[in-house]
């Protein structure tokens, strides 16, 4: 429709101008003053979690999610990699060093699984009401899950190559505004500085979309793991220990990533990224997400065949799914 087809070019004109504009002035749920920035108007949040957001980035609700809910995705998630069950069009990402999975012998380590609304009750972990609606108070009403995986982060044999490297998430992503995108991140198990937690900068979220690439890291890095390629050494860092079924909520600009696992174990933990379903796409050609864009079709030319043709948003756009309220933007 005419109209809309208006509406996402003022958006996206809107955007170019100010790509990291902190005040969501296009929803109609932005709040404006000095308190509300990032955050939609909610009778959910404690001024104090408010302020805390907009001024870090990121926020932890502790127990958000049950035990009993969480034995089951990872009772789920064994029955995948033993291949049990069979999930067409799920990726399954191996680690590039760890010869040893936990589960099968003779197969390398599963270190990722991605597109979770391809099994039903991974995907459940998605479209739990007490995680939408906390998501609910960064992208309004109308929510759709963008990206889930489950990540098992394995021992790491002495190379680092366990550890995540510092980045912002918004990279991967063709679709904007970023302050109606947020990502969810919930520990499987106690998650703390020797089995490699989160760490982010605080504030962070308050910057610009940084250069990524692969880290020139002695040993290699997994797959598609591109890491900010400059920034202050000295940035404060926050390390996020948590137990499980602590979940924290995070700005897609904020920069984050996770260190080496020194333990025996395999470190879980499930997440998904969720926009408001207002959300436009954008062409990322000649900006600085366009590296993380081939590579991408790249992936897809090796899984589908090379005469496939997919763009890029188009890719994300097939993958996301409606967990609340209505997509107005088809
Ligand atoms: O779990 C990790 O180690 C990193 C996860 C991450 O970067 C994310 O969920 O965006
Ligand atoms: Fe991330």
């Amino acid at each position: 429709m005419a109209s809309d087809r208006l509406r996402t070019l003022a958006r996206h004109l809107k955007d170019q101008k100010n790509e990291v504009s902190p005040v969501a002035v296009t929803s109609t749920y932005a709040q404006s003053g000095d308190s509300i920035q990032y955050i939609k108007r909610n009778s959910l949040l404690s001024p104090e979690q408010v302020n805390f957001y907009n001024e870090n980035g990121f926020l932890v609700i502790k127990k958000l999610v049950s035990d009993d809910k969480l034995d089951r995705y990872k009772q789920r998630f064994e029955t995948i990699c033993r291949g049990d069950v069979k999930v067409p069009g799920m990726t399954v990402m191996k680690d590039v060093s760890i010869k040893a999975s936990e589960y099968v012998k003779g197969e390398k380590a599963i270190n990722k699984i991605q597109e979770l609304y391809t099994d039903p009750v991974l995907f459940e972990y998605c479209c739990l009401p007490e995680i939408l609606e906390y998501v609910e108070c960064f992208t309004g009403p109308n929510i759709k899950a963008m990206h889930s995986m489950l990540i098992n982060k394995p021992p790491d044999p002495g190379t680092l190559t366990s550890r995540h490297p510092l980045h912002q998430d918004l990279y991967y992503f063709p679709f904007r505004p970023a302050e109606d995108v947020v990502g969810v991140w919930t520990a499987m198990e106690k998650i703390h500085r020797a089995n490699g937690c989160l760490v982010v900068i605080p504030g962070s979220h308050k910057g610009k979309l940084l250069d990524h690439a692969y880290p020139d890291w002695e040993m290699g890095v997994n797959k598609a793991y591109h890491g900010i390629q400059e920034f202050d050494p000295n940035s404060p860092r926050v390390y996020l220990e948590m137990e499980k079924g602590d979940t924290v909520f995070f700005h897609p600009l904020l920069i984050h990533g996770s260190g080496s696992n020194k333990t025996k174990g395999f470190r879980k933990a499930i997440s998904c990224h969720y926009a408001s379903a207002d959300c436009y796409f954008i062409d990322v050609k000649g900006t600085n997400q366009e590296n993380v864009e081939q590579e991408i079709q790249e992936v897809i030319h090796k899984k589908y065949g090379s005469g496939v043709n997919v763009s890029y948003q188009d890719v994300w756009r097939v993958r996301s799914r409606l967990v609340r309220g209505e997509d107005i933007s088809t």
